[in-house]
């Protein structure tokens, strides 16, 4: 099986979150299973800093305002082989892959990210000057690749497509009057197709144009068909999941994810020595400036915006704190976030640390350090910190949502929540500093959460099953062919 994944954040490299980790655990997992993957990501510039020699194998053509370029290969030390899309115009700046390093997006993301799908259908087309690799299945992640099953299609190509939904709330949409430059029919700014509420939608697009949809957790996959949780789109999702192309397969931990060998953590532990876990705790406050404590150090590791839930956690902390517990956070993200747990922190600077701002060691130091990690997210379609946290024996406190809800046993390895409010979080953290106070309780629970195992190979296999699925299907019976029946002729003229 030859298999593209395109993404927008590959981890060796550069990340945002979660997809990036993701991105860089999959393939490789997929590839350890006999899978030849190809990762294509655009050439930002800590890609081209860190990816070390890249050869410029191909040319790619431009459509409208979608300007040509270079295709690049690396291999990474281990073997994988990664394109990327050499567009300087587009990616040669600093900040994040969205956007400017104080700024939100930049305003060009359309153009930016229908270049990494036209490439990607590019090279699915097997059109690529230069490139004799031509997969037999396009993987696309998340709305920056969402325009590549559609491009496919009008191209009149059936190449199978699998899209999977990291979170549905980022949608990558923009005005209509932007079609043109993009290369879009004007027939597909329809219901059936990349209209969304009159605008256009990336996310919509690599739903609507692909063959089978996943996202990242079973749980995730029911909420997204409801309209609470599918930001406008539960309608077709719920299409989808009736039709049987919609699946959650639940995201699986890094193996680089263990506590007794770590290269990051100054002290080792398993889940039958502790001792290591003890002095990265005193460690980790000293280097925090936490005041030395016996009490429970609460560990949160996040991106900090409105989804994670965070301002519940400056609801609760104040008492926490007076029972004897500590926190330490370590995030950035939305300003306002920011702010209220800078001002958190100020006001108990013993007993609260904040660090704004993201960096692994510190991340992986964090949560070995910690008797729990808080994670009240208000939606979660995986989560990835959740099962760090256990495997380092720091038990979640988590909304029972998404793949918290999957990954967490209430109770057993942590402690889930369902009200979506300060008092939720706070009862859970009642029930949480109970536990702690009974060290037979505690210990118990602290070794199941670290024994709990979330195997990317276990994923990998039913990504491999869903690609033989979709190889396997006859050209007529694909889905994508199915909806476009229902869409404008000149459409499905093009596929036909
Ligand atoms: N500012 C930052 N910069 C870089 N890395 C940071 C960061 N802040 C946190 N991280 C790291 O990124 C990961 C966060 O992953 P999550 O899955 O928890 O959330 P995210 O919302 O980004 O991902 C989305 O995609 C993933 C992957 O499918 C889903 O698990 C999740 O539910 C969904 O919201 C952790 O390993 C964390 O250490």
């Amino acid at each position: 099986m030859k298999v593209l994944f395109v993404t927008s954040e590959f981890a060796d490299f550069t990340k945002a979150g979660g997809l990036g980790e993701v991105a860089a655990s999959l393939p490789r997992a997929l590839k350890r299973g006999g899978t030849d993957i190809r990762i294509l990501l655009p050439a930002y510039p800590e890609v081209i800093a860190k990816a070390g020699t890249i050869s410029i194998i191909a040319s790619l053509p431009g459509r409208a305002e979608i300007e040509p370029c270079f295709l690049g290969e690396v291999r990474t030390p281990d073997g994988l082989i990664l394109y990327l899309v050499l567009a300087p115009s587009l990616y040669q700046r600093g900040g994040t892959p969205y956007g400017g390093p104080h700024a939100g997006d930049w305003p060009d993301n359309d153009l930016r990210f229908a270049r990494l799908a036209l490439a990607a259908a590019e090279i699915a087309k097997g059109q690529c000057a230069g490139l004799a690799w031509k997969p037999n299945l396009l993987h696309v992640n998340d709305w920056p690749g969402g325009l590549a099953p559609a491009y496919l299609r009008w191209d009149g190509a059936s190449l199978p497509t699998v899209f999977t939904i990291h979170n549905i709330a980022y949608q990558g949409v923009f005005n209509r009057d932007r079609l043109h430059g993009l290369g879009i029919p004007e027939a597909a700014f329809h219901m059936h197709g990349v209209e969304f509420y009159n605008r256009l939608s990336f996310l919509k697009a690599g739903v609507f144009y692909s063959d089978e949809v996943t996202t990242v957790s079973p749980t995730y996959a029911r909420e997204i068909t409801t309209e609470a949780l599918g930001w406008g789109l539960h309608g077709l999702m719920q299409t989808i999941a009736a039709d049987g192309r919609l699946v959650g397969i639940l995201n699986g931990l890094d193996d680089s994810w263990d506590p007794s060998s770590d290269p990051q953590l100054p002290d080792h532990f398993d889940s039958q020595d502790l001792s290591g876990k003890r002095a990265l705790a005193n460690l980790v406050r000293t280097g925090l400036c936490l005041k030395p404590s016996d009490g429970p150090l609460f560990g949160i590791v996040s991106r900090l915006v409105h989804q994670k839930g965070l301002d519940m956690v400056s609801d609760v902390a104040e008492a926490i704190v007076q029972q004897g517990g500590q926190f330490a956070i370590l995030g950035l993200g939305d300003p306002q976030t920011e702010l209220l747990l800078g001002r958190l922190a100020r006001g108990q600077h013993d007993h609260i640390a904040f660090l704004n701002g993201f960096n692994e060691a510190m991340a992986r130091r964090i949560l070995g350090a910690s008797d729990f990690c808080l994670m009240p997210s208000r939606f979660e379609p995986c989560g990835l910190v959740q099962m760090q946290a256990q495997r380092y024996g720091a038990l979640p406190i988590a909304r029972a949502t998404g793949g918290l809800a999957d990954t967490i046993e209430d109770d057993a390895t942590g402690f889930l929540f369902t009200e979506c409010s300060a008092a939720g979080l706070h009862a859970a953290c009642q029930r949480a500093l109970r536990a702690y106070g009974d060290p037979v309780v505690f210990e118990n629970m602290r070794r199941a959460a670290m024994c709990r195992r979330f195997s990317w190979s276990t994923a990998a296999e039913q990504y491999e099953a869903l690609y033989r699925r979709s190889i396997g299907r006859p050209v007529s019976d694909t889905a994508a062919l199915q909806r476009l029946r229902h869409s404008p002729s000149s459409e499905l003229r093009a596929v036909a």
